[in-house]
């Protein structure tokens, strides 16, 4: 399984993202937001946590419309499949890949510190390596988590069971608790929560392994 993983200037989570991946048995690629195309055979495209742009604008938005994000729309648009943490969730709604909004925290305060996510969905290849209805501990760290969407595309997501993790004690105030959500396809997941930075021992805690573990599995060629 081959992954990319998109450099902006500001992410702070792209190597961590590599580590996950790699321990789970990916080929990486690493690729700078000013190429316009992504390595030939890439089976998903990472968009990593951190502070794109300086967060200058709305976070993600000036990323979102860098040269590389050009390839990442199109490689979702074939069928493609993406994970986007945090800021790179922040990205992909800024993109229209996914829908709603990531506005200022409830408490209008930088969040940093581990949190209970259930598993909403276990029908996607990101989340399919739990079961579903359990809770799992990922760390949140971001000021921009607090996820917002219309009643109408909220009970869409909803009906098309497509919220894939909620928190177990909101943090920020995001509606219906939702901290992660899937594409219409199920192939492109944006969370606010990090897998990769509980993803062996040595971090506390390796709930977020089996999100990279069971990604390799699906998408590994036979
Ligand atoms: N860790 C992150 O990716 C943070 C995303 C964004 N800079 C925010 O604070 O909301």
């Amino acid at each position: 399984m081959h992954a990319a993983i998109i450099v902006f200037p500001g992410s702070n989570c792209d190597r961590d993202l590599a580590v996950a991946f790699r321990r789970a048995g990916a080929r990486v690629s690493m690729v700078w937001h000013k190429d316009t195309s992504l390595p030939d055979g890439v089976d998903i495209v990472g968009v990593p946590g951190g502070f794109s742009y300086g967060d200058y604008l709305r976070c993600g938005a000036i990323a979102a419309n860098s040269p590389i994000c050009r390839a990442v729309v199109a490689h979702a648009d074939r069928g493609g499949h993406v994970l986007g943490i945090c800021n790179g969730f922040q990205v992909l709604t800024e993109t229209g890949l996914l829908p709603g909004a990531l506005l200022r925290n409830a408490g209008l305060k930088y969040i940093c510190k581990p949190v209970g996510l259930t598993v909403a969905t276990n029908q996607s290849v990101f989340t399919q390596g739990y079961d579903a209805g359990r809770t799992i501990t990922v760390p949140v760290a971001h000021h921009d988590g607090n996820y917002f969407a219309d009643e109408a595309t909220l009970d869409r997501l909803e009906a098309e069971d497509r919220i894939a993790f909620t928190y177990a004690d909101n943090p920020n105030g995001s509606v219906r608790d939702i901290a992660g959500i899937l594409s219409q396809n199920r192939r492109v997941l944006g969370m606010m929560p990090h897998p990769e930075r509980m993803a062996e021992p040595a971090h506390g805690g390796s709930d977020g392994a089996a999100m990279f573990a069971g990604l390799v599995d699906a998408l590994a060629p036979a």
